[in-house]
């Protein structure tokens, strides 16, 4: 067994979703997207405590939907930044003296697997930095200007997902390097990357989607709702 802290991301505003408020609090079968992902860690015996970053002004919404689910982990809530790489940071600092794994991961993902999150673990274990992720299914071109400019060479390029799993010096020190230099990177392995030091790479799955978009949404109802039935493309 290979345990680790989860930090999970809440602190966003969701805006892509167009829902009128943070899409964490948005309810897929009859509860909110956070408590979703929430219970992944809850359930995983390899997981030994859970940071929850929000944005200040939902911590009262959010320790009240806390204290409403039977969790048997203790969920530490911290108040998250404007960036995400900022509620990262906040995450971090927060657990200032922890000398052991940890994985970060986007609240917005409630379909990670059990088997993902071990196979994570044991490569975070054995490299120190580790990813999951999955190699991208679509022809990818690079865009300028709304000018064409290549097609890049599908078979190099993967798509990041979330957990990312570090060994907690190694994504502090990270974290404070970008902040002292200005950085901001679209994950948390990149500012590893940027530092020299190597990232495993984990494939995950197809399934575990970030859920961004109104059609994603749709998409997660047919995941957690077996009676529903799938969308006809
Ligand atoms: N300041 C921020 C911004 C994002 N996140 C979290 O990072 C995850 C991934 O971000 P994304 O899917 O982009 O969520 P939002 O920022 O909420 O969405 P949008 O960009 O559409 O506003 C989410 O779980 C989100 O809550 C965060 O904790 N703090
Ligand atoms: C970290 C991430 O989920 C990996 O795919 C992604 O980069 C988050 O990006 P967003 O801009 O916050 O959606």
């Amino acid at each position: 067994m290979r345990s680790y802290h989860a930090i999970v991301l809440a602190a966003g505003q969701g805006k892509r979703m167009k829902a009128g408020e943070n899409k964490q609090f948005i309810k897929i079968r009859n509860k909110p997207l956070i408590i979703h992902t929430l219970e992944l860690f809850n359930r995983d015996s390899w997981c030994t405590s859970i940071s929850l970053v929000v944005n200040p002004k939902e911590e009262e919404r959010i320790r009240d939907l806390i204290n409403n689910t039977a969790f048997q982990k203790n969920v530490q809530i911290v108040k998250g930044g404007k960036e995400r790489q900022q509620s990262v940071f906040e995450g971090l600092k927060s657990m200032e003296g922890y000398s052991g794994m940890v994985f970060i991961h986007d609240g917005a993902r409630p379909f990670v697997s059990l088997d993902s999150l071990h196979e994570l673990a044991e490569a975070t274990f054995t490299h120190q930095a580790a990813l999951l992720a999955v190699p991208v299914t679509d022809t990818i071109k690079q865009v300028k200007n709304n000018k064409l400019l290549e097609t890049l060479d599908r078979s190099t390029l993967w798509a990041a997902q979330t957990p990312q799993g570090f060994h907690y010096d190694m994504i502090f020190k990270a974290h404070q390097l970008a902040d002292e230099q200005n950085y901001t990177g679209t994950d948390d392995a990149s500012l590893v990357e940027r530092t020299g030091q190597q990232v495993e790479i984990v494939q995950g799955s197809y399934d575990n989607i970030k859920i961004t978009t109104p059609e994603d949404l749709k998409r997660a109802q047919a995941f957690i709702d077996p009676e529903e039935p799938e969308e006809k493309i």
